[in-house]
């Protein structure tokens, strides 16, 4: 059943008001890091850019800056844990599995190499969607291939930022998306796994886009997302000066819709259409399951995506009545 409080993060999570206080961080940010890129570039298109991981999806960055977040981080951190381990349960000796990037990755990650390292599973591959994933498999012993090695993928596990009713997702919060979106869009299976904050009514609102960009093409793209009705923002690193560079050498650049992403899967295409655009974090029709952790008062539980919306449904119908 849905818990009250999970009822209000879902409320806020869907509204505009959110998405102010999501980003409050990017209004706050010194103008050291919010440098106006040369209008003459970029016609009429209003672009800064800001740091890395704002409106992005690291634990601790999520609890500094999303209202959403349960109040004490640790117990998101606990959703995601007890989601990464049911997940894992999906996995059979001898399967080739697709290593999402992210917090929530990174755990199943651990638990599945905790199930090797028991001899619990034998004859795993991971393949991994970033450095980031597969410096986590070597460090927790599951062995990786390239994708180009191997002939399918089993299974994949991946986070995500934000998931609507139709399972459509926003990715990209670690600029993992392209490798992510290969992998995921490959696997027979392809498991989301999310704790409650990040269900939404609609796409967008709370989290940009995260779109990969050629650096050679960044002005023309630049202007085409802003011809878009959006509002792009480079992505700049935190601890380096300057923009993210993605594992595979391009740019990202989050881009904010004001009223939400009306059509996803229309916006998916319009985007990837942009010459120099690689790929964007809109992923329609990619998730065959999502896997929910939610959190009633002390009792911690995972759900499928179906079971938590239509109890979110019944309880919003008890409250409203
Ligand atoms: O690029 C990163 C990925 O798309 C992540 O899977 C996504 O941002 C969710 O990450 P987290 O599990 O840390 O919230």
């Amino acid at each position: 059943m849905a818990s009250s409080a999970m009822l209000q993060n879902i409320a806020v999570a869907s509204s505009a008001a959110t998405s102010v206080a999501r980003f409050r961080s990017i209004a706050a940010a010194p103008s050291s890091q919010r440098v106006a890129l040369g209008q003459s570039h970029l016609g009429s298109a209003k672009v800064f850019f800001t740091p890395a991981r704002i409106g992005s999806r690291s634990s601790s960055h999520r609890a500094a800056t999303q209202v959403v977040a349960l109040k004490d981080p640790s117990s998101q951190d606990n959703l995601k844990r007890a989601v990464a381990k049911k997940a894992i349960e999906l996995v059979k000796s001898g399967m080739v599995v697709g290593l999402g990037t992210g917090s929530t990755s990174s755990m199943a990650i651990e638990e599945l190499g905790n199930l090797i390292q028991a001899n619990k599973l034998k004859d795993i591959v991971g393949v991994a969607t970033s450095y980031q994933s597969k410096v986590l498999a070597r460090q927790f012993g599951v062995k990786t291939v390239d994708l180009n090695d191997v002939n399918h993928i089993d299974i994949a596990f991946d986070g995500a930022d934000e998931v609507d009713s139709g399972m459509s997702l926003i990715k990209g919060g670690g600029a993992a998306h392209t490798m992510e979106k290969v992998v995921d869009s490959i696997a027979k299976e392809c498991v989301i796994l999310i704790d409650e904050t990040k269900v939404v009514k609609t796409l967008g609102l709370s989290f940009p886009v995260p779109v990969e960009v050629l650096p050679f093409a960044l002005a023309p793209v630049l202007r085409a997302l802003a011809a878009l009705g959006g509002q792009p923002e480079i992505r700049t690193a935190l601890r380096k000066d300057g923009p993210v560079i993605t594992d595979l050498g391009n740019m990202v650049v989050d881009v904010r819709f004001p009223e939400g992403v009306k059509d996803p899967a229309e916006m998916e295409t319009k985007i990837n259409m942009i010459p120099g655009v690689i790929d964007n974090g809109l992923f329609i029709n990619v998730a065959h399951k999502v896997l929910v952790g939610t959190k009633d008062g002390d009792e911690t539980s995972v759900v499928e995506f179906a079971e938590f919306v239509s109890s979110m449904k019944s309880s919003t119908e008890g409250v409203s009545a």
